[in-house]
């Protein structure tokens, strides 16, 4: 990590550091059902206010479109206050009048959460009017977000050009690991991909498939390449529209000798909802008014052995709708497999991504597996060896 800037080369004693954290936790009806990205970054954020700066928290929260009482930070800074068991303030923007009178009111060592940046659309442009708006309330930039350092936006790279910037332990922890565990990884190493963020992850598999020897499929991400093959998904989640990337990543797999582990069963249900009645189906039947909420039971056994052919296994993405029972059996018999596994020293397997470390938590899984990243995007960007524009602009000139 010395090709960064990290908390040890800043003196921020009563300093206001603007300190950008991944608060983008899974969460229902405003209440935090898994506080892993809140737990990783409590360390940065009690270490800074020790050292007496003015702790102000910047983060996103879902992707709205402009400002959306529904993805308010504000039940997240509460679960962070509950968690730290250090008061935390809250701000209901990120910029103007209410932030700086916020912030004005700081005593050294306190410790503010300002409102959702995604509520402003010179967060995702990386505007410099709003850059320039967020760092009139700081000193020194501090960037503990591995999770959203794939993005180049106003507070996760656009800050590092006008305020002195480092990472925070969170970051540097992640990187370190990340590259410990796998930057001379064992083969066969086998990736699983699933989740529901398919439009930004699919182009990334493009890559995938020459640094792996299998890519396992699962969730909304396997929908949209069973359609792409012209298989009838009915109403699944899936990025119609994205077949044919889908079509060539399958190309480009063959000729990288990489093998593809779609799913050759599903488990279809009518709802989109907990004990919604459900069916196994080939995937030459699957009804035209169903959808696919999880992998069948066939798919499991192929993943099953998938698995066991790795030496190495990396993970972003559920392999289903698992925060709805029953649909979360296929990604918890994977978890279980793979931590059994790594347990057993057959294999080492990191996993990442904010539902992702929800999942594994749900299977009790987290414990066994080598190293739980918080990133999804961002660790599938990573070890297609991009540069993450969060991490570049941290590096020593
Ligand atoms: N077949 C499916 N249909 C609908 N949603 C799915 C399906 N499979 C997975 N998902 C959803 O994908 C979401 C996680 O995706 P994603 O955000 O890409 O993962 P991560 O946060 O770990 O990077 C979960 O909320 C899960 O319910
Ligand atoms: O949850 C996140 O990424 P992940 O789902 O890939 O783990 C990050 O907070 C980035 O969010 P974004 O994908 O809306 O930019």
């Amino acid at each position: 990590m010395s090709a960064f800037r990290t908390l040890d080369d800043v003196d921020v004693e009563n300093k206001r550091v603007l300190v950008r954290v991944d608060l983008n936790v899974p969460a229902e009806n405003g209440v935090v059902t898994d506080a892993t990205r809140i737990e990783r970054v409590i360390p940065t954020i009690l270490e800074l206010s020790r050292a007496k700066a003015k702790v102000i928290l910047l983060a996103h929260f879902g992707r709205p479109k402009g400002v959306d009482p529904k993805e308010s930070l504000r039940p997240v800074a509460a679960k962070l206050a509950e968690i730290a068991k250090r008061p935390v303030a809250f701000s209901e923007d990120c910029i103007g009048e209410a932030a700086s009178s916020a912030v004005a009111a700081m005593q050294p060592g306190d410790i503010l959460c300002l409102e959702n940046t995604r509520f402003h659309k010179g967060e995702e442009k990386n505007d410099p009017d709003f850059v320039k708006a967020l760092a009139a309330n700081g000193d020194i930039w501090v960037n503990d977000a591995f999770s959203a350092a794939h993005r180049a936006h106003a507070s996760t790279e656009g800050l590092g050009h006008v305020l002195p910037a480092c990472a925070g332990r969170a970051m540097q922890g992640e990187i370190e690991a990340l590259s410990r565990a796998l930057e001379h990884p064992k083969r066969p190493v086998a990736a699983i991909v699933g989740g529901a963020k398919v439009s930004t992850k699919l182009e990334l598999l493009g890559n995938l498939v020459t640094k792996v020897d299998a890519l396992i499929i699962g969730g909304g991400m396997a929908n949209t390449f069973l359609y792409a093959q012209g298989v009838g998904i009915g109403k699944s989640l899936a990025e119609r529209d994205l077949a044919e990337t889908a079509l060539a990543i399958l190309q480009k797999a063959e000729k990288a000798n990489c093998a593809i582990i779609l799913p050759v069963d599903a488990v279809v249900a009518y709802h989109f909802a907990a004990q919604a009645p459900n069916h196994a189906y080939g995937l030459e039947s699957i009804p035209h008014d169903g959808m696919i909420l999880d992998v069948g039971p066939q798919s499991i056994e192929r993943i099953k052995g998938a698995i066991d052919e790795a030496e190495t296994l990396v993970w972003n993405g559920p392999l289903g709708a698992f925060e709805l029972e029953p649909f979360d059996h296929g990604t918890v018999v994977a978890a279980k497999h793979v931590a059994a596994r790594t347990h057993a020293g057959k294999l080492l397997s990191v996993a990442g991504g904010g539902d992702t470390v929800a999942a594994l938590n749900h299977a009790k899984a987290t414990e066994r597996f080598s190293y739980v990243s918080t990133a999804g995007g961002a660790f599938l960007e990573w070890l297609e060896g991009k540069p993450l524009p969060g991490v570049e602009i941290l590096r020593k000139k």
